[in-house]
């Protein structure tokens, strides 16, 4: 769960958000029922038992986007609620709101909830002394999102940057093995509950051999054209490619057991035979119920071993260790 939270900005945001709430909305329930203000605090202890029940949800399943729109509507709807029971004081309690939607849900979500919330709120002009006191306020919240939105977007696009550079590799445009493993993590319940996926892990035969007679420019050229070679020969959608190590490649495929995963690689081994002026040996290994990447990934290194040791440029299998 830290890891999730640390990965998902806004999961972390709405975790946060609503246990502010429950701590400061909790205290003011209490006051209000001890000083009599019976529906307030009726509303306050409605508001605090929402918020605990969306995250504690949240908190269980670990998933953001419809717990995220749980909990802004259940907040929103909260603060308009307390809004058109006491115009006056009240209205303060919308600009954390309309801020909070900004760092909860995706930028067009808080847009389009912001509006509604600005248009929910015109029907209450006539609860201001004055009519410029209502339009103040209304302009007063514009801005307010307008800063917030753009802070949001600022920010979402620098998050966005910052895990493209830590999960990109810069030579061949695919994921590394950190992409690989958030990927095989997103992919945990359907892998495991399938057992039918197999990773090909693939190594170029002689690699340093290239870089010291043709120049680590022609290593780097090789690499790249390994790639695009990979990933035209592999099902879009369904398989994806990493760049596991220096000359290292690994293909996640979903879908397949040993045999196929064995096929794919005789096929990728003889077009880079064909294609290329390199070889490549292949390790398979398809997922066995209950072990962890790790020992998933091991197993194939261990038959690309076993590949390398039988001469190179071929396929070898890893059998399960169980059944
Ligand atoms: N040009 C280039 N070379 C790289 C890159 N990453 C790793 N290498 C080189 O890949 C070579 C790997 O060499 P080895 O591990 O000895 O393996 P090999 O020569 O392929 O031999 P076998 O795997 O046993 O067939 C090293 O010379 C690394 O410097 C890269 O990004 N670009």
């Amino acid at each position: 769960m830290i890891k999730t939270l640390r990965e998902d900005f806004r999961l972390a945001m709405a975790i946060l958000l609503s246990s502010c709430a429950i701590l400061a909305i909790a205290p003011l329930a209490i006051v209000r029922a001890l000083t009599g203000e019976w529906l307030l605090a009726a509303l306050d202890t409605a508001i605090v038992l929402g918020m605990g029940l969306i995250l504690y949800t949240t908190l269980r399943r670990g998933r953001s986007t419809a717990a995220n729109l749980a909990s802004a509507g259940f907040y929103t709807l909260a603060a308009l609620g307390m809004t058109y029971l006491n115009p006056q004081p009240m209205i303060y309690w919308v600009y954390p709101v309309a801020v909070a939607n900004f760092f909860v849900l995706s930028l067009r979500q808080a847009i389009a909830i912001n509006v509604l919330i600005m248009l929910a709120l015109t029907p209450l002009a006539g609860h201001f002394a004055q009519q410029l006191e209502f339009v103040d306020m209304l302009v007063s919240l514009a801005l307010v999102c307008a800063f917030a939105g753009v802070f949001s977007w600022k920010t979402e696009d620098q998050r966005q940057q910052l895990e493209n550079l830590a999960h990109i590799d810069p030579l061949t445009g695919i994921g590394n093995r950190r992409k690989l493993f958030s990927s095989l993590d997103s992919q945990k319940g359907k892998l495991q509950q399938s057992s039918n996926a197999a990773v090909l892990l693939m190594d170029i035969d002689h690699f340093k051999a290239i870089n010291d007679q043709l120049g680590h420019e022609a290593g780097d050229n090789t690499l790249q054209t390994l790639t695009v070679l990979l990933q035209g020969r592999l099902r879009a959608g369904s398989d994806e490619v990493f760049r596991y190590g220096g000359e290292e490649f690994l293909i996640l495929l979903n879908n397949t057991d040993l045999q196929g995963a064995c096929n794919v690689a005789e096929h990728l081994r003889l077009t880079i035979e064909e294609q290329l002026e390199v070889t490549a040996s292949f390790g398979c290994a398809a997922y066995q119920h209950g072990e962890s990447w790790d020992e998933w990934i091991a197993r194939a290194d261990q038959a690309l071993y076993e590949a390398k040791r039988a001469g190179r440029n071929c396929v070898r299998p890893a059998f399960n260790t169980t059944g």
